[in-house]
């Protein structure tokens, strides 16, 4: 059976239309840059399809050069997307470049020498050489992405880039490749045809990349404090059993210091629930600064915080306790501009083989700290390991 190009094309790009009509809505409906830019891209691909469609028909300048650039167009603009996306610097400067070096060869070889196998060549090239760096961006984000996720506008980009490649091994080899749309010869319509449900592909993989996005930005919420910054109770405890799991398989110590600042309730009935907020805001930046990342560090609720610090012993938990109690806690000026300041009471654990579970460590570390509450606050009490 052979394949009629310019009605199969036709339909690529009418199926591409659909596709970045669909982009389009989600784009206006986000407002999200990187959506922009893919919106950009496919719409770069669909005009360029239909115009490809019209080879042989309408005039060759607007029909292969300029089709030509609209992909190349496509590429790049994925390219700044995935840039906006992962938080990426691209090398923008070479990627124009290299554009435009291309605009060049294709207007000398179009209007200078007429050569339409190097066209090919060239375009061919280009094209491979963009996909697989627009592939390796997607590659390099497999430690913060899951690669479900990554996996098919990675793939749309590789088999790109080998599809190209394969024209560029039928040009060398003489292949024909047949001027007007109808005889372009079947392999080569075959590799275009392919090249085109590549590119449609690469539009849902888009969307794929915008869902784990906002699959991502749910769970942040879901996970983070919105006042300190820290993670809730439930991304805290998640954490948790995470680290609890990893020191029962490898054996490593862990130590546990939970805090409370004292008569907070105070703080709320004289500065006003902003002035307690603002003393919240200090205990997270005061403990962020103060662990390591991988150092646990959670806002349980109310006043009280928890921080988990793997593979700590006893002296260095407490240091980092006393540390901690000893830290600057102003949190404001009073009209006159005097000092603000409240101190903290810290109930510290350390993790034991008689631990059945991390709440039992947490609860243990919590009962220490209602014993500093108790003998005065303003103190660190390290629990008594389990019975
Ligand atoms: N500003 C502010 N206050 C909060 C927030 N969450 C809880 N609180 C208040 O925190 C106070 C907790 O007070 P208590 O549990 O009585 O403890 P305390 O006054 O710190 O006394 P001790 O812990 O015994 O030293 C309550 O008044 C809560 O309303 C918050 O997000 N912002």
């Amino acid at each position: 059976m052979n394949l009629h190009l310019p009605t199969a094309l036709l339909f690529a790009g009418l199926l591409m239309a659909a596709l970045t009509l669909g982009l389009g809505l989600l784009a206006w409906r986000a407002r999200t840059a990187y959506l922009w830019h893919w919106l950009t891209a496919l719409s770069c691909t669909c005009v360029g399809l239909l115009l490809f469609a019209q080879r042989g028909q309408w005039p060759d300048w607007l029909t292969v050069p300029v089709a030509n650039l609209l992909l190349m167009g496509n590429l790049l603009f994925t390219l700044t997307g995935y840039g906006l996306l992962f938080g990426e610097r691209l090398p923008l400067r070479g990627l124009l470049s290299v554009v435009a070096l291309y605009a060049l060869a294709t207007v000398w070889l179009t209007w200078g020498v007429d050569d339409f196998p190097a066209r090919i060549l060239s375009f061919n090239l280009t094209l491979a050489a963009l996909s697989l760096i627009a592939a390796q961006v997607l590659r390099l984000q497999r430690g913060s992405w899951p690669l479900a996720l990554l996996i098919l506008p990675m793939g749309a980009h590789i088999l790109q880039a080998l599809l190209g490649l394969a024209r560029v091994v039928l040009v060398l080899l003489g292949h024909d490749t047949g001027l007007s749309l109808p005889q372009v010869t079947q392999p080569h319509a075959l590799l275009i045809m392919l090249t085109s449900l590549v590119a449609l592909s690469l539009g849902f993989g888009f969307v794929t990349l915008h869902a784990g996005r906002l699959q991502r930005e749910l769970n942040d919420q879901a996970t983070t404090d919105p006042l300190t910054g820290l993670s809730n109770r439930r991304g805290f405890e998640r954490a948790l059993a995470r680290e609890w799991r990893r020191r029962q398989r490898l054996g490593t110590p862990m130590a546990v210091l939970m805090l409370d600042i004292d008569h907070f309730k105070q703080i709320n009935d004289s500065q006003g629930h902003a002035g307690g907020d603002q003393a919240l805001i200090r205990m997270g930046e005061v403990l962020r600064s103060e662990f390591r990342p991988y150092d646990l560090i959670g806002r349980l609720g109310g006043e009280e915080f928890c921080v988990v610090l793997p593979g700590a012993l006893r002296e260095e938990a407490l240091t980092a306790a006393e540390r901690l109690r000893q830290s600057d806690w102003t949190y404001a000026q009073d009209p006159q501009g005097k000092a603000l300041r409240y101190s903290l009471s810290i109930g510290v654990a350390l993790a034991d083989a008689r631990d059945t579970d991390a709440e039992a460590l947490l609860q243990r570390a919590d009962t220490a700290l209602y014993q500093a509450k108790l003998g005065g606050r303003d103190q660190v009490v390290l629990s008594q390991p389990p019975a």
